[in-house]
């Protein structure tokens, strides 16, 4: 097969278009889903990122190190990477209270004190790699019920890796993914997180077992979805990091580069609100 992590993709896409259940849903907009649908992308066989359509390379990028940086702000997003898919979710002074940024680096405990888990997960595979406790979280329960939360968090509801001989593996669960806008970017994001921790604890990023709650396609999405498994997936590109910086804070945009991505057009869909 020629590219055997995105046909994960593209079979689990099929399944929710072939056997969801339709429904109405938070957005007004409608959708398609299935519960509990599980990919694996082996990063020995290719960067997953999609060929089907035209991905937005730098969105991926920009908002992982955005993450990292432990920013909430979209104006932030929007005017140091030029990444405006946040927008409709942003408040009135361009912020995007308790999203990911601050509960994957700055989670405000009950002390008075911050936790960084990237730090910490990064800290454990280094010194303690068989530890069973490698995780982080970005679903602070509390604060996700919070009336002025932007959204609550989507992606690395749980987020755990493990240590095998010199590779390192992610187990990423989601709980809720759009299949069409939405999962594709989480895919290539969770890929670049995985080989950008392997470089730091000097080893090889290995696989992702990546398991979707409520996988859903939009009503809107429908035809996009029907045209894009029409198509026939090209070879995957590389995933290439420039150097090594000193810690897993240090990435910037111009170190990564993808070689030889071929790709069919882009698709285009609405995000729903
Ligand atoms: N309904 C919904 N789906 C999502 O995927 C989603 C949300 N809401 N809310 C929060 C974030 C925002 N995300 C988004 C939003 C829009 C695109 C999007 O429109 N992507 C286009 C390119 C956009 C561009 O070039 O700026 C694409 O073709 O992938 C992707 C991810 C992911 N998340
Ligand atoms: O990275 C992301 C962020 C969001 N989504 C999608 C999943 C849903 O369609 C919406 C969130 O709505 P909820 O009602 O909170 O589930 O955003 C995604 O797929 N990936």
């Amino acid at each position: 097969m020629i590219n055997p992590n995105e046909q994960q993709y593209l079979d689990a896409l099929k399944y929710v278009l072939e056997n969801g259940q339709d429904t109405g849903d938070r957005t007004g907009t409608g959708m398609r889903s299935c519960f509990g649908v599980t990919m694996k992308f082996d990063l020995d066989k290719g960067f997953p990122l999609l060929t089907t359509k035209k991905m937005f390379v730098r969105g991926v990028f920009g908002e992982l190190l955005w993450f990292l940086s432990g920013s909430t702000s979209n104006k932030e997003l929007e005017e140091k990477y030029n990444i405006k898919f946040w927008r409709p979710w942003q408040n009135e002074f361009g912020e995007l209270p308790n999203i990911y940024g601050k509960q994957w680096v700055r989670w405000e405990d009950s002390r008075g004190g911050t936790f960084n888990q990237i730090e910490y997960v990064v800290n454990e595979i280094k010194n303690n790699p068989t530890s069973r406790r490698i995780l982080f979280t970005g679903w602070n329960a509390p604060e996700m019920q919070w009336e002025d939360t932007a959204l609550p968090c989507c992606h690395s509801t749980v987020v755990q890796f493990y240590v095998e001989n010199d590779k390192l593996h992610m187990y990423h669960y989601q709980r809720s993914g759009d299949m069409f806008l939405g999962v594709p970017v989480n895919i290539a994001s969770y890929a670049t997180l995985l080989t950008m921790i392997a470089q730091q604890c000097n080893l090889k990023p290995a696989t992702i077992t990546h398991t979707i709650g409520v996988a859903h396609i939009y009503h809107n999405h429908l035809e996009q979805v029907k045209e894009q498994l029409s198509r026939t997936p090209y070879e995957p590109p590389k995933l290439i990091i420039k150097r090594k910086p000193d810690s897993i804070f240090d990435y910037q945009l111009e170190d990564f580069e993808v070689a030889d991505y071929k790709h069919h057009p882009l698709i285009k869909g609405d995000v729903a609100v």
